[in-house]
Parts: C-alpha cells; sequence; structure tokens
C-alpha cells in the first residue's frame, strides 16, 4: 500500500525540531529555498517513499490479523459485529500480547535505519551538489549516509533512537486506529455503508490526531538520532513549545496522507470480499 507519506517526514520539520536557528517554518522554508533550490524540499526522502510500501503493508496487514485473532472473526463478519475498541488499541499497538502482534514491532524496527537516515540527510544544510564554490554535502545520498555510520558507529549506530521510535510509534498507533474508527461509526448512520467521504475525513483526522500526540517523542527521538542525549531537548531553555516543533506542517501533510491511505485500505479489503 504505497503512500506518498514518510514516517515521519518534511526535511522542514525535521530541521525545526533538531536546529534552534530557525524562527519558525517560513524562515526555515526561505532558507531551505534560498540555500538547497527547491529539491532541498525532498532531500532523504528517497528511503522513506522506498520504505513505506512495506511498512504500511506490514502495519495494516498485522493490524488486520491481530483484530481477527483478538476477536475471532473474519473482516467479513466484522462488518455485521464491530470489534470494540479496546480489540482495536490492543491490535494495533506493538507490544501485544500474542506472538501475531510481535510483528508490530519489527515495524519500528524496520523503521529506524531508514529514519535515521533520512534525519540526517534532511539535517545536511550544505549548498547542494554542483553549486560553484560550495563544499560537497558530507553525505552523497542514503546509501553513503548507512556506509558512514555504520563504519563509524557499528550496526547499533543504524538504530540509534530506537526506543524513542518505538515508544512514539507503539500508543499513537492505537490511537490512529481508535480515532478512525470511532470516527466512521460516529458519521456513518446504522444500517448504511461506510461513505468514501467518511473514510477520507475520518482517515485524515486519525494521521493528525496521532501525530499530535507522537510529535514529543518525535523531537526527542529526532534529537537522540542527531546527537544522542548530548543535545537534551531543554524545555526550560526553549520552552514547551519545542515538543510540537514542525507539527503544524506535519499536520497538514497528515491529513491528505492518511485520508488516502485509509481510502486505499478501505479499497483493498473491500475487493477482497
Ligand atoms: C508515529 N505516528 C504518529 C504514527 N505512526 N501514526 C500512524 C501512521 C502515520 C502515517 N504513516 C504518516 O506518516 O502520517
Amino acid at each position: 500500500m504505497p503512500s506518498l507519506s514518510t514516517c515521519s517526514v518534511l526535511p522542514v520539520q525535521v530541521q525545526l525540531q533538531t536546529q534552534t536557528t530557525y524562527r519558525g517554518i517560513t524562515d526555515c522554508m526561505v532558507k531551505t529555498y534560498h540555500h538547497e533550490s527547491p529539491l532541498g524540499f525532498v532531500k532523504g526522502m528517497s528511503f522513506p517513499i522506498a520504505s513505506i510500501a512495506v511498512v504500511n503493508s506490514v502495519l495494516f496487514g498485522v493490524y488486520s490479523s491481530a483484530l481477527q485473532v483478538l476477536t475471532a472473526t473474519s473482516h467479513q463478519e466484522r462488518r455485521a459485529q464491530p470489534p470494540s475498541y479496546t480489540h482495536v488499541f490492543i491490535g494495533s499497538c506493538t507490544g501485544g500480547s500474542c506472538r501475531p502482534f510481535m510483528l508490530l514491532s519489527l515495524q519500528a524496527y524496520c523503521l529506524a535505519p531508514f529514519d535515521l537516515i533520512k534525519v540526517w540527510l534532511q539535517n545536511q544544510t550544505e549548498e547542494p551538489k554542483g553549486k560553484s564554490g560550495s563544499p560537497p554535502p558530507q553525505y552523497q545520498g542514503p546509501v553513503h549516509c548507512a556506509a558512514s555510520v555504520f563504519q563509524a558507529e557499528g550496526p547499533r549506530g543504524l538504530i540509534r533512537g530506537d526506543c524513542a521510535l518505538t515508544l512514539r510509534d507503539n500508543p499513537t498507533l492505537g490511537i490512529y486506529f481508535v480515532t478512525y474508527k470511532w470516527l466512521c461509526r460516529q458519521f456513518t448512520p446504522d444500517g448504511q455503508n461506510l461513505s468514501s467521504g467518511t473514510v477520507l475525513v475520518a482517515g485524515g483526522f486519525a494521521g493528525v490526531t496521532s501525530w499530535v500526540t507522537a510529535t514529543p517523542l518525535d523531537v526527542i527521538k529526532s534529537r537522540m538520532q542527531m546527537a544522542g542525549l548530548r543535545q537534551r531537548v531543554s524545555a526550560r531553555r526553549e520552552g514547551l513549545g519545542v515538543f510540537f516543533q514542525g507539527l503544524s506542517i506535519n499536520s497538514a501533510r497528515a491529513f491528505p496522507v492518511n485520508a488516502v491511505t485509509f481510502l486505499s485500505y478501505n479499497y483493498l479489503l473491500h475487493s477482497r470480499g
């Protein structure tokens, strides 16, 4: 289920979270455009885009399997007998008690190296390749970045921030699917089928809600990936707002992306009959 979302996301958001030099989104976007051309807005995205199809397939596939295990019902039966919100939450969170749920933990560990490389590349604010007189970027691309990290820090270096990533993803995946299910039930009159419009709106708000709850840990995760615990997030020095850096631009992305993601999921689910 490819989707242009990335599991965390836009270079502007990552730079706002990890660098204290910008005065806000506009300042960051103007400087990114002037220093790095429009390509600066998509740097570091090759790995996330290449991996998101696998990540989303694991996420939605294991979620459906987990619900089947928890409720002992098939997808068709669940249309008539919807699962409880508790089952939806447990089924979508990693770390469930039953073996099929452990696969969701892999979603975070599969993600960690891709996410680390994305954050490092998106924080690389040197001049772009080929600009006259500018020094070449430190990393030539995701593979070079991965090799450099592995050479300097070994395999552990590639999963730096994985604990924060797992703590960020686990509960927010539960919130993601429960929000979606709750909104679908609120906007679908009894006895009527789920409409595409309802799926789009519910999916969009589910994505935004999950990122509102995930952003504080996302900021900590990005800081850990960039410089380990040496660059602690200091609420005292930077204000509590630091834990929600990048949320607005990420929400603007997350709404349409997750609306389409859930529409695709529903289409695939119902095309199976
Ligand atoms: C860490 N968080 C908030 C989540 N995993 N939320 C659910 C999926 C988000 C979707 N892949 C996106 O990139 O918006």
